[in-house]
């Protein structure tokens, strides 16, 4: 025999040392220089740049100052911006880092696949990536795909060998070694590490796990394109401004900051930068909810889902096992507060737990020791001393396994084989006659009618060489179990939850079909249609597109199955998501609009598939991502809507002056101000905004509806059209009142502040007033005014200040006309919005979202 004792933590502890950790070399994540270089890229700090410049040739050095430490404070604001983002996306990282099962101090325990080291015995079963470089002490079934070293796609058999191979190299068939990065595909072993880190086969030649891809998502091509429009707009009119003005006065350096300061007042680099704070934070926020996100696209999709594919065992319910049947020799027994195990069931427990795997960690086969132990532990039934000779795993066409023992008697010929299974393949195996199903098939429906899980057992005796096949083994029906596996509490309430707002729930399992049904009515799940596998197989696209739309629970589904049921939902126009756990779930994952893997239960194939991550293997996490997706859908558009407004009265107040023939009224420090405060902090503002009333009683965004539509841009515009009427209206004001420009300058520019904050206010909500927003405590927005107008009170206040942004000093009254006119404006606003939500209220009710079928 093998020792499998592994390492003790202190060793492995040392040899990490020595070794160092089971990384491979990472490409680079970007240096302070490259980001400080990217940040000098930004258009906003050239245009700075060249207004200061311009401004030391004019030989105005304070402004040029001014602007250039502006310019420096935009630099250390973009490093501080993408420090945060990558230390968010570093902390995800360190979540969905590789882990590995390692027996350490004689205990199975999960690590970081970084912390083996080489002599760290491993566990390895279907679905994991290979950690490190291993070589093989036992191995069940164990197939390979080492493609990623050999480029050959079709898996290899991996078998110990009595003698190891002197030059061991990837590929070819029953080989004993195992390579880091390459996938088990079928059975399970156990393996020594032999190598890790760079000294792996794959860190020596140097290929890379294929990174997480990020093709733009549709949001940010949207957004691209947006920037694309604004972009062209802000720069065309800049520089006719500017040429007009050189025209018209012949003061081409007035006209070139003319120029730039609407080009500053116009440049739509917030949009890009909003999405990414609010999709990076917004992993993180999923993140704190059990929930990872692998993909940007996820959380977008999420707002939009309509469909969400669950499966049942784990998900809805709690993978907590407990045998609550036994059916044998015509008998039925509820086992819950038994003191005694009838004698005729005994041998049903005795081949139950023989057909299980010895120290089991499948919850089934968990259940059955545990029921052994209560009742049999002191009979003749358990058989600690016999020795597994040989076993059949499941197989997808066959959902049943077996396992074949050798007694105490070392000189006995004989062997002794279990099987348990689906109680459909049991039966098979069996051979039994066509009344004797009939019966099994009544039994089997009682049990699953009361949401059990039904596993058969059969029994035989055997001598000779293995045969190939489970079938020719000659069985004996002994009985069924029933085993109950608790719905998750919280489920129902979600499941009710999506209901209300037009989601759909839709169960695929593998299990029975009576059992699928019953869980299903347990959790709320609209179970009066059930399709099972083989009915699936049988239908058409064209069928099966009709079963769609009125079936939610599908029973008996191969994993292969799965992406047929993706590729049907897609088609009807769904937006999809779908858990999976296994290695064959994969191209239903990526399929899939959200592919959902597990964290707990799942495999890393699935795993690396899918788009998001239940931490807890939970379906009420699902729906709390959803929930949040769409909050952040939401928030996106408030942040959108108010960069928008924003800037029509930046860009109005720079550009009509010059166009109606008056003196310059803001210059770019004036511009600076308003957008270097005002704007990066209010993307936090939104960010931060908790969920809309009502956020899951609505449809979900129409999948092919923008997230930037008309109804959005003419809310934003007409909104900012408001504040530069008003900021116009109180430079005329101030004109007529005092004839003096500055004091004019002074009193606009503060409506001007303040309409900005107003504007703020007002996106805060799409469903309430300013009034109500106004309780609501958001602390980022009491950083904002918190920053803001003590700023603007220097500007006003400060001698030295007011000088640089050509401000007279005001009077309390000019004041008080400034801050009314920003009162007004924002009164205005909040009494249109009203009719904006009056408006889309009635939309809703006249069901103009998405027609539901069900
Ligand atoms: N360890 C096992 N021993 C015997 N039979 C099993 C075992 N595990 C599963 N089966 C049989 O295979 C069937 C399908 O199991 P599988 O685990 O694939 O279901 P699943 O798709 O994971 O189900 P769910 O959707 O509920 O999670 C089970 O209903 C059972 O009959
Ligand atoms: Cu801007």
């Amino acid at each position: 025999m093998f020792s499998t004792a592994g390492l003790t933590t202190q060793e492995a502890r040392e040899i990490l040392r020595r070794e160092g950790p089971n990384v491979l070399p990472q490409e680079h994540a970007r240096g302070p220089v490259r980001i400080v270089l990217d940040a000098v890229r930004e258009p906003m700090l050239q245009l700075l740049l060249a207004a200061g410049i311009i401004y030391l040739v004019l030989g105005d050095l304070a402004e040029a100052l001014i602007l250039l430490g502006f310019a420096v404070l935009n630099v250390v604001m973009v490093v501080v911006q993408e420090n945060r983002t990558e230390r968010a996306l570093a902390a995800l990282k360190d979540l969905t880092a590789p882990r590995a099962t390692v027996i350490r101090d004689g205990h199975r325990q999960p690590v970081p696949a970084a912390s083996l080291v080489a002599g760290d015995v491993i566990l390895v079963e279907e679905g994991s990536r290979v950690p490190a470089d291993a070589l093989l002490l036992d191995a069940t079934h164990l197939e390979a795909d080492e493609s990623l070293l050999t480029g050959e796609s079709v898996p290899v058999v991996k078998a110990v060998t009595a003698e190891l191979p002197a030059d061991a190299r990837p590929g070819g068939d029953h080989t004993p070694n195992l390579w880091s990065g390459t996938l088990v595909v079928r059975g399970s072993g156990i393996a020594r590490v032999t190598a890790t880190g760079s000294r792996t086969e794959i860190g020596r030649i140097g290929a890379s796990l294929g990174e997480v891809e990020s093709a733009p998502t549709p949001l940010q091509v949207q957004t691209r394109r947006l920037v694309t429009v604004f972009a062209a707009l802000g720069v065309g009119a800049s520089v006719v401004l500017a040429v007009v003005y050189g025209l018209l006065h012949g003061a081409w350096l007035d006209g070139i900051l003319a120029g730039i300061t609407l080009a500053m007042a116009t440049l739509p680099e917030e949009f890009p930068l909003v999405l990414t704070v609010f999709l990076v934070i917004g992993a993180w926020r999923m993140a704190q909810s059990k929930v990872l996100s692998r993909r940007a696209s996820a959380i977008e999709a999420l707002g939009a889902a309509t469909v969400l594919c669950t499966d049942k065992t784990g998900t809805l319910t709690m993978n907590r096992m407990r045998v609550a049947r036994l059916v044998a020799d015509g008998q039925s027994l509820a086992v819950d507060g038994v003191a005694d195990l009838p004698e005729a069931f005994h041998r049903l427990v005795e081949f139950a737990i023989l057909a299980s795997r010895p120290d089991p960690f499948d919850p089934m086969e968990r259940a059955f020791t545990d029921l052994g132990q209560t009742f049999l532990a002191r009979t003749e039934h358990i058989h600690g001393d016999w020795t597994l000779a040989h076993g059949y795993p499941l197989a997808p066409d066959m959902l049943a396994m077996s396992q074949v023992w050798h007694d105490a008697d070392p000189d006995s010929p004989s062997y002794i084989v279990a099987a348990k299974g689906a109680p459909e393949a049991i039966a098979d195996l069996c051979h039994l006659s066509p009344p004797a199903i009939e019966r099994i098939r009544r039994d089997v429906a009682g049990l699953a009618a009361e949401g059990l899980r039904v596993l058969a057992v059969a029994e035989a005796g055997w001598t000779g060489p293995w045969p190939g096949n489970q079938h020719d083994f000659a069985f004996r029906f002994v009985g069924l179990t029933g085993l109950a596996d608790p719905l998750r509490p919280e489920v129902p309430a979600a499941v009710a939850a999506c209901r209300a707002s037009g989601i759909r729930v839709v169960m695929i399992t593998g299990d029975h079909s009576g059992t699928a049904r019953a869980i299903a009515r347990q959790a709320g799940i609209d179970a009066r249609h059930v399709l099972t596998g083989d009915d699936l197989a049988a239908l058409d696209d064209a069928a099966l597109r009709d079963r769609l739309a009125e079936t939610s629970v599908f029973a008996r589904i191969m994993p292969e199955q799965k992406l047929r049921l993706v590729q049907g939902f897609t088609a009807a126009g769904e937006v999809v998501a779908m858990t999976g756990d296994g290695v064959n779930d994969a191209p239903s994952l990526k399929a899939a609009h959200i592919g959902v893997a597990m964290g707990g239960r799942g495999t890393d194939v699935a795993r690396e598939a899918a788009a998001l991550v239940l931490l807890d293997d939970n379906f009420v996490s699902l729906v709390t991502a959803v929930r949040l997706g769409r909050r952040i859908d939401d928030n996106l558009r408030k942040a959108f809507a108010y960069i928008l407004a924003v800037h029509v009265p930046i860009a109005g107040m720079s550009l009509i002056p010059v166009v109606a023939g008056w003196s310059l009224l803001l210059g770019p420090i004036h511009v600076v101000f308003l957008e270097m405060i005002i704007d990066p902090v209010s993307s936090i503002v939104f960010e931060a905004e908790p969920e809309e009333a009502g956020i899951m009683e609505r449809p979900p965004r129409r999948p092919d509806a923008p997230l930037f539509d008309l109804a959005l841009l003419a809310r934003g515009l007409s909104q900012g059209l408001v504040v530069l009427l008003a900021a116009l209206g109180v430079f005329q004001l101030g004109i007529a009142d005092s004839h003096t420009e500055e004091t004019a300058r002074a009193m606009a520019f503060t409506t001007l502040v303040l309409g900005n904050l107003g504007l703020v206010l007002t996106n805060r909500s799409s469903s309430a007033g300013v009034l109500t927003v106004l309780r609501r405590p958001n602390a980022a927005l009491a950083l904002v005014v918190g920053v803001t107008l003590p700023a603007l009170v220097l500007a006003l206040f400060a001698p030295w200040l007011r000088g640089l942004f050509a401000f007279a000093p005001l009077s309390l009254a000019h004041l008080a006309e400034a801050a009314g006119a920003a009162l007004v404006s924002v009164a205005v606003n909040d009494l249109t919005g009203l009719v904006w939500r009056k408006g889309s209220r009635h939309e809703r009710k006249s069901g103009c979202g998405k027609p539901r079928a069900s």
